[in-house]
């Protein structure tokens, strides 16, 4: 049997029931479904629920704790060991629901980060997940896409691929659609195949699916399925580190109250579930899993506004950036060109009409000018011509698929009477498609006439050096230094009025020439200028303006001519009077030194090239920057993973640049980087939130032991009470700070150094002084109750137990300010105040409940112990909030 390879393409479409020039119609693709199944890769299994669940109870401590609920047992202590049992439970409970949680959130983001294809179906190109493509569908396939299935060339416009992720070979492959007699090739030798998963380097193609899912080259290669495996973030992981130091100060604690205890006279028995609990205690073992929840969520958070965060850690390094460096079309600007100008003929025109709409005239002067004046119908046309882009009507309103510089060209066209059949007198032979690097692109024609000519458009002041002719009316002539001269003055007239430049220019050729590029684009003929609008998105200034006030710098990076990039830099407030503008060229001469001495004053970056961005990622971050970088195409790929924000473009970007990039604009818009910073900004404030919270109150529960033990008193706390604060009523609070709004003075603030250990900025101390303060607090509401009843033990410890919980219930308000419980509504966070009420009832259920005293040793307490308890209680958090330290 002939491979597909092997085959023409009219054997290939008879092959599989499709048409190119048709696509599949819906009822074959649902029946292909049906029969073929979906194109995606069988991964590994997903864990199921149970293992989830189980997986709550192999932490160190419950293990610990396990263990201890067994000594328990056989001594016969079986009230401490159901009880020991009962509150893993409950916390093995809410850690599966954390983890679920955060598990969905994952989910839903893997499914908005998921691949798309572009389907020609039913005769209409539409965009559909690649998941749903099928054997016979038409895909196009342009410079920066990742195939989506295994597919026969049926078409290609220098069209290359790079397939090292199948072969092994990183040199791009140019691929056509001509059929290959020789049998036996492997994959990196079938030319006119393109192949799941590799890239699109160059150019464009169509291509006709002949293979899905596991049936690809790439579903063979089984050992390419990457079982991604979840990285810890750098706080997660200095979280780690921490629960490891402190595994070792706990056992010391432990040693130190248990031998205590014990010289002191305590059954040795007590003792050691005492502890063992206050080993729970010391150990912050639910951190690292309420951090991931904490990041989860805000990932969550952040899908809301539009950003897709495809690194976890992105979340934390999100909140350090401290230069942003954007691309202006289309991120900073709306990315909706329109012709506002043209030059010809050595003459300036005026186009009106707004957007993409096709009202509109030419005026010189004030005479209204139609396809009479010479060169404007042919320039025009040949913008139309040299162009990749497609004007469509949906719902009444002219739209662009495709570059929207192309798509102004159209609507240009447009306004004096040209259409898609002005095309069809034309038979394109060639195109060398556009790209940053070139800032150009040419086609080769015939016309009806059997004349052949190339027409390229690009960057004027690419052009302009490759053109020796001019048109004038209906004169070509040699191009003077004078014509030149007026040409850069009318290309400096658009530009300083913030329009976009575009040249364009032809030239002759006969059919016995070469189509070799390296030929062709030479000795032009200049036609005229266009002059096109790219207004700036409105809410972009106000983002810039912030970013500044958060000690964020904004740089443009554009490959626009620089007088264009500076006026819309100067628009969008983005350039200081004494901020410098660098171009492209100069950054050539210059040393990454040199570069690294002024960068700090460069604002704008402009006629740049994709490749200048690695280099200017690398001065920022020599002098210390954290760079978040955006870009959309394939080449931007490098500078987006050399920076530590890699940003790409949900609707213009490539495949290439989403993979590199940590965090995705799904509306291509600057305002979401912002956007997305303050919410790094704001997931990290309450992650110190929380972890305040819970080390301050293990503070306080270890020392309380400590002192008491010093003191040669009774325990003031029984094991099941600290295990039952510890593993039950502290973890609502704690999420509910993971959950909370940001300070208002969080985007006023200078970023964060990424280094910060995780007790910087006045934490520690926080920690310790209101962790001694509870600890001091409980311990005299202890002695307090003690002393005036020193018969009854179980009642003194039941107050100790609620002064701890009330503490600890009233500091958490305390934790959602760096400064003072005074400074904000500390109701103003509902999650909290719900999670506290809960835990408060929690509490009142293990005192007043009858059945639940004797398991956590406890009496219903009256109002007096109330008056005692809540007044201490509040001391910690008072005071602090008045020395505001
Ligand atoms: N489709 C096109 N065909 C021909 N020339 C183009 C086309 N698009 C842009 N150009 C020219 O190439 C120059 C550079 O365009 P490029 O797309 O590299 O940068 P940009 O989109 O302005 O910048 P960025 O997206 O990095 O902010 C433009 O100023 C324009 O003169
Ligand atoms: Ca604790």
């Amino acid at each position: 049997m002939k491979k597909w390879y092997q085959l023409d393409v009219e054997q290939v479409e008879q092959k599989l029931q499709v048409t190119t020039n048709r696509g599949l119609s819906s009822k074959q693709v649902d029946q292909r479904h049906k029969q073929y199944g979906y194109n995606v890769l069988e991964s590994a299994k997903k864990q199921s629920r149970w293992i989830i669940f189980l997986k709550q109870f192999q932490d160190f401590m419950v293990l610990i704790l396990l263990a201890a609920t067994l000594i328990a047992g056989m001594l016969g202590e079986f009230v401490d060991a159901i009880a020991i049992m009962v509150i893993v439970l409950v916390n093995g409970v809410i850690g599966f629901f954390q983890e679920q949680k955060a598990e969905k959130s994952l989910e839903k983001l893997k499914e908005l980060s998921a691949p798309l294809a572009h389907v020609y179906r039913d005769q209409k190109w539409e965009r559909v997940l690649s998941r749903e493509l099928v054997v016979g569908d038409v895909v196009k396939v342009t410079s920066g896409d990742r195939i989506p299935a295994d597919i026969r060339i049926v078409q290609s416009n220098s069209l290359e691929t790079e397939e090292s992720a199948l072969t092994g070979e990183s040199l791009p492959v140019m691929k056509h659609a001509t059929a290959i007699t020789r049998d036996g090739l492997d994959a990196g030798d079938q030319v006119n195949m393109g192949f799941m998963g590799t890239l699109v380097t160059r150019g464009s193609g169509i291509g006709i699916v002949v293979g899905t899912g596991m049936n690809t080259v790439m579903g063979q290669i089984a050992s390419l399925m990457s079982n991604t495996k979840k990285i810890p973030t750098p706080l997660e992981r200095k979280l780690a580190e921490l629960g490891k130091i402190l595994i070792v100060v706990a056992i010391l604690l432990t040693i130190l109250v248990v031998g205590l205890g014990v010289i002191q006279g305590h059954p040795v028995y007590n003792m050691f579930l005492a502890g063992v609990s206050l080993a729970v205690a010391a150990i912050p073992e639910g951190l690292p899993a309420i951090v991931t929840v904490a990041l989860s969520l805000g990932v969550q958070r952040m899908i809301r506004k539009k950003a897709i965060v495809r690194k976890l850690s992105a979340v934390e390094t999100l909140g350090c950036a401290s230069v942003i460096c954007s691309d202006k079309t289309g991120t900073m600007t709306e990315n909706q060109m329109t012709v506002k100008e043209m030059y010809v003929n050595g003459e300036s025109i005026t186009v009106t009409g707004d957007g993409y709409d096709i009202e509109g005239s030419f005026l010189l002067g004030n005479k209204k000018l139609t396809d009479e004046y010479p060169n404007l119908e042919k320039m025009l046309l040949y913008g139309q011509l040299c162009n990749n882009a497609e004007l469509q009507v949906k719902k009444g309103k002219y739209m662009v698929d495709g570059d929207p510089t192309d798509g102004a060209l159209l609507v240009a066209a447009r306004k004096i009477g040209l259409n898609h059949l002005s095309r069809d007198n034309f038979h394109i032979v060639k195109e060398i498609p556009f790209d940053s690097d070139r800032k150009r692109m040419s086609i080769v024609v015939d016309d009806d006439n059997g004349q052949r000519f190339l027409i390229t458009k690009g960057a004027p002041d690419v052009l302009l050096p490759r053109c020796n002719y001019v048109l004038d009316k209906d004169n070509r002539r040699i191009l003077k230094q004078q014509d030149k001269d007026k040409i850069e003055r009318a290309i400096d007239g658009m530009a300083n009025k913030a329009l976009r430049t575009i040249a364009i220019s032809i030239r002759p050729l006969s059919k016995e020439m070469s189509l070799e590029t390296a030929f062709l684009e030479k000795d032009l003929t200049f036609i005229g200028l266009y002059g096109m609008i790219d207004p700036p998105r409105k809410e972009v200034k106000a983002a810039i303006e912030e970013c500044r006030q958060a000690g964020i710098k904004t740089v443009m990076i554009t490959g626009d001519h620089v007088k264009t990039a500076r006026a819309i830099a100067k628009e969008l407030k983005l350039l200081p009077e004494d901020g410098m503008v660098l171009e492209g060229s100069q950054l050539n001469q210059m040393s990454t030194e040199e570069l690294e001495d002024i960068i700090e004053d460069v604002y704008v970056f402009a006629r740049v090239t994709p490749e200048h961005k690695l280099k200017i990622v690398k001065a920022f971050q020599s002098r210390g920057h954290i760079v978040a970088m955006t870009g959309d195409g394939v080449n931007d790929a490098p500078a987006i993973k050399a920076s530590d924000i890699g940003i790409s473009m949900g609707i213009s970007g490539t495949d290439v640049t989403k993979e590199a990039s940590s965090l995705v604009l799904m509306d291509d818009n600057f305002a979401t980087i912002k956007a997305a910073i303050q919410e790094g900004r704001n997931i990290y404030e309450n992650i110190r939130k929380f972890i305040r919270y819970l080390l301050a109150s293990n503070v306080g529960e270890i020392l309380v032991m400590l002192f008491a033990m010093l003191l040669g008193m009774p325990l003031p706390l029984v094991p099941v009470q600290i295990l039952w604060v510890n593993l039950v009523t502290d973890g609502l609070p704690a999420m509910a700070l993971g959950l909370d709004k940001p300070e208002d003075d969080v985007m006023k603030r200078t970023p964060r150094s990424p280094n910060e250990g995780v007790f910087a900025r006045g934490l520690g101390y926080k920690i310790i002084t209101r962790g001694i303060l509870i600890g001091i607090v409980t311990l005299i509401a202890f002695m307090v109750t003690y002393q005036n009843n020193p018969e009854n033990l179980v009642y003194a410890q039941t107050v100790a137990f609620t002064t701890l919980v009330m503490a600890q219930l009233i500091h958490v308000f305390d934790c959602r300010s760096e400064v003072s419980v005074f400074d904000r509504n500390p109701f103003g966070n509902i999650y909290l105040v719900l999670a506290v009420l809960s835990s408060v009832l929690l509490l009142l259920v293990v005192i007043y409940w009858a059945p639940l005293q004797p398991i956590f040793h406890t009496v219903s307490l009256g109002l007096r112990d109330w008056l005692l308890i809540l007044g201490l209680g509040a001391i910690p958090t008072v005071l602090f909030g008045f020395t505001r330290k």
